[in-house]
């Protein structure tokens, strides 16, 4: 079984974008992202730190606003706005999900779509579907298709099965999957959620099976063909009493009862998560690029 590292191949991403930093440098330009959260949630919050400290250490520009939980949808655009003019910003990301009060389409929409470093706007999602490599490819799809192909495993006429229909993760990772080039894509490619019929029967019939449910766990032995690909895509919170925290990060798979059926699987935390991140870099350092 090959441990799939997500965390060094996103230390390998991010120094693809240290040298391109650099380069930008000597053209006077510094790439820079500007991050917002809406509330308190502390999972968010973490993870807004974590993208603000690894922008900062690597010469991105980053600005990060923090707004109160009671945020109007009209301020939240008015910022989207302001953020959209400024030139000292190429990626603006809004922490998904908002509190319920806002409309989180209309936000998305509002944002510049050459500035949309998550790949949400519905232009991007078209340039997606379009295959136009002018878009912007949502972070963590992008991450596990790198993931497959650093781990050397060829999505060409693959049997893929993603667990998850959402448009973060689900949706867009299959389209990636199924699109025309050897580079992580020409797979057959199913989607399965929860309404799926017989869903066991149809993960074993997987060669790659990408985990995006959002379900602590799920992912069993008896789900899983000896010898297939399993990318864990699942960040969930449990609570762990005893440790430190009092909590810990488990993905959707059950890491300790599959990972000894597979040809290589990811952990996490350590797997597509730190690929998330790496990627949102390299979309600001494009945005940059792109916006000239
Ligand atoms: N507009 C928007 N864009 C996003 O990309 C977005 C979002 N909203 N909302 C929340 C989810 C979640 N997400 C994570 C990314 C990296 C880790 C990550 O790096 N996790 C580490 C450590 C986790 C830990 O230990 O706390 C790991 O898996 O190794 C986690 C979660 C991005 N998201």
């Amino acid at each position: 079984m090959q441990l799939i590292q997500g965390a060094k191949v996103a230390a390998t991403v991010l120094e693809e974008c240290q040298r391109e930093i650099a380069e930008l440098a000597k053209l006077g330009k510094k790439p820079g992202l500007a991050v917002v959260l809406v509330g308190d949630d502390p999972a968010s919050r973490a993870y807004v730190r974590s993208k603000d400290k690894k922008c900062k250490d690597l010469g991105l520009h980053s600005v990060k606003h923090e707004l109160p939980e009671n945020t109007t949808q009209e301020e939240l655009l008015a910022l989207v706005a302001q953020l959209n003019a400024d030139p000292s910003i190429h990626g603006i990301l809004v922490q998904s999900p908002p509190p319920r009060h806002i409309d989180e389409s209309a936000i998305v929409r509002a944002i510049d779509p050459r500035k949309d470093v998550d790949g949400f706007h519905p232009e991007n999602v078209a340039k997606l579907t379009l295959e136009d490599p002018t878009g912007f490819v949502p972070c963590t799809p992008a991450g596990c298709i790198r993931l497959l192909q650093d781990a050397g495993v060829a999505t060409d006429g693959a049997h893929v099965v993603v667990l998850g229909r959402s448009m973060i993760v689900g949706k867009p990772v299959a389209l990636l999957l199924m699109a025309k080039n050897s580079n992580g894509g020409n797979a057959t490619v199913t989607v399965a959620h929860s309404r799926t019929k017989n869903l066991a029967e149809l993960t074993r019939t997987a060669d790659i099976l990408i985990a995006a449910i959002g379900r602590p766990l799920f992912v069993k032995a008896d789900m899983v063909k000896e010898g297939a690909v399993v990318i864990d895509v699942g960040i969930n919170r449990v609570e762990a009493p005893g440790t430190e925290k009092g909590y810990k990060i488990v993905g959707d798979v059950d890491f300790d009862a599959v990972a000894p059926k597979c040809r290589a699987i990811t952990p996490v935390p350590g797997g597509v998560g730190p690929m998330t991140i790496a990627l949102l870099m390299a979309n600001t350092i494009k945005a940059c690029r792109q916006l000239g």
